[in-house]
């Protein structure tokens, strides 16, 4: 297995197009697009309820889940629908990995099984002998390897926030996903933390493209090239307002209520 350095640069893309949703009769997303380049991070901003989360959900057919939702619109992997008919959900889900907002270990489970336990779940087959290397690789990628290679039996729950969170990137890493989704994967941990991980993002970026929601403008400012601001005006569901690189979002937004939500002003 070629370490991390030398891993070649991802080339898989997604793309969002005229993406709605619903929760029952309720419209919360409109005509969404948006196109999340190969081998970078796209961040997902905008005050609370406007339908990040149910966007970031139906990239990996996640909001179908729930009873009641529907969507409207395609989103593409590398220019194939994710929802068509002939592709099986468990594809999308070992294709399009997802790190959640609280750190959820199996707390049980040991460090080095929590790494595999995505494997199971998409039906990912490693041979015993490469399982090591896969662990070793994986715990490397998320940043963690240094920080729990002497204890790799001990459970989950032993390590602090942040290095659960790590864990749980490097269970998801292990699965080799071509896109990895962030629902504010810092919003539960300390500044220090925090910083770890973001760095954790930005080493891996190069080599998993990357859709992160997150309220902290900083953050979004730090860890990503790309934005997208998302608004929904009282009782209208959620659109973008705009979209492009994320300096010039910050430095030089075209939308008046961009330059006021990246600037504090409201949200
Ligand atoms: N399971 C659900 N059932 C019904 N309505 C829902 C459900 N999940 C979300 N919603 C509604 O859909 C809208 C969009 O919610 P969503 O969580 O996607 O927004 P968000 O921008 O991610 O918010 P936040 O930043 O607070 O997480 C909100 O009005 C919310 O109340």
């Amino acid at each position: 297995m070629a370490p991390a350095d030398q891993a070649p640069p991802t080339t898989h893309g997604l793309e969002a197009d005229a993406v709605s949703a619903w929760f029952g009769r309720r419209k919360v997303l409109d005509r969404v697009s948006l196109d999340m380049p190969a081998g970078q991070v796209t961040a997902l901003i905008g005050p609370s309820g406007c339908g990040k989360s149910t966007f970031l959900r139906i990239l990996n057919r996640m909001h179908e889940l729930v009873p009641g939702a529907a969507l409207a619109g395609e989103v593409r992997l590398d220019g194939v629908d994710i929802y068509h008919p002939e592709r099986r959900l468990t594809d999308a889900r070992k294709s399009i990995g997802m790190v959640f907002q609280k750190p959820n270990p199996f707390p049980a489970m040991s460090i080095e099984d929590n790494v595999l336990a995505g494997l199971k779940l998409t039906g990912t087959r490693v041979s015993r002998g490469d399982r090591d290397a896969l662990v070793e690789e994986s715990l490397r990628r998320a940043g963690l390897w240094d920080e729990v290679k002497d204890r790799l039996k001990q459970p989950g729950s032993a390590l602090s926030g942040g290095q659960q969170q790590r864990l749980c990137i490097a269970r998801s890493l292990a699965v080799r996903p071509e896109v990895l989704l962030m629902d504010e994967p810092c919003s539960a941990l300390d500044p220090t933390s925090t910083r770890v991980v973001e760095d954790t993002i930005t080493e891996i970026a190069r080599e998993v493209t990357i859709i992160i929601v997150t309220h902290n403008m900083q953050q979004a400012r730090r860890v990503s090239d790309r934005c997208a601001f998302f608004l929904a005006a009282q009782g209208t569901p959620g659109v973008i307002v705009e979209h492009g690189e994320t300096q010039a979002m910050f430095d030089d937004p075209i939308d008046q209520r961009t330059a006021d939500y990246v600037n504090g002003r409201f949200g």
